[in-house]
């Protein structure tokens, strides 16, 4: 069964219509710069929302060791998402599980990447565009990933229910993990787009 991860949640209610769906993961992005910044607290709201059994992902981009562990003093995540150039000892100092967000150009070597984090629990695979370090709704090209790998793969960057399933027979990833394929606006989800998704990945 593929997991599912709705990235880039602001609101309690898009995070529990996540967790009614049948979403595995919620992602909240702490980036000030992007559309879906949360702060700490507004987060802390949001994973008070959960029902259990639902995992809750911090997302940071470059963010420094200080800023990491002020959100981690509110906010109760489960797992670190790092999306900027952290390298593996950094990623792993806040004794959490993370991912290393990798985003993808033409002509890189995917197994070689993802060996310089040994530590990461997922490499999540993103599509690369210059200076926007993550959810641009753009795809790259799947067939890029190696069929047999050593390393878990999260699946990101222009899914929608149009081609979650070719994505999943191409990939074969762990998880996939989906922001603007679900929104009605930056940052608000829709629950019918989170639930077709979801019933997508499922039935696949
Ligand atoms: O969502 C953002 O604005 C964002 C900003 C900076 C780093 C990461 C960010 N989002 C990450 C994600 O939402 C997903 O992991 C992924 O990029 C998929 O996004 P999408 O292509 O919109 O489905």
């Amino acid at each position: 069964m593929v997991r599912v991860k709705i990235c880039g949640i602001t609101r309690p209610e898009d995070a529990l219509a996540a967790a009614q769906a049948g979403a595995d993961a919620i992602g909240l992005v702490f980036y000030p710069e992007s559309p879906r910044n949360v702060s700490p607290q507004v987060a802390a709201r949001i994973v008070k929302a959960l029902p259990p059994f639902v995992t809750s992902v911090g997302l940071f981009v470059d963010a420094s060791e200080a800023e990491v562990r002020s959100v981690l003093d509110e906010v109760p995540l489960d797992i670190l998402q790092f999306h900027g150039d952290e390298p593996d000892a950094f990623c792993r100092q806040f004794g959490l599980p993370y991912m290393k967000a990798l985003r993808v150009r033409p002509g890189d070597d995917l197994d070689a990447l993802a060996a310089q984090w040994p530590g990461a629990s997922g490499i999540l695979l993103d599509a690369y565009k210059p200076g926007i370090p993550g959810g641009t709704g753009e795809r790259f090209d799947w067939s890029m990933i190696p069929a047999q790998r050593s390393w878990t793969l999260v699946l990101a960057g222009g899914l929608a229910v149009d081609n979650v399933r070719q994505a999943i027979d191409l990939a074969h990833p762990w998880a996939v993990d989906v922001s603007g394929g679900v929104e009605a606006g930056k940052g608000i989800k829709d629950p019918l787009k989170i639930n077709a998704f979801i019933q997508e990945v499922k039935r696949v």
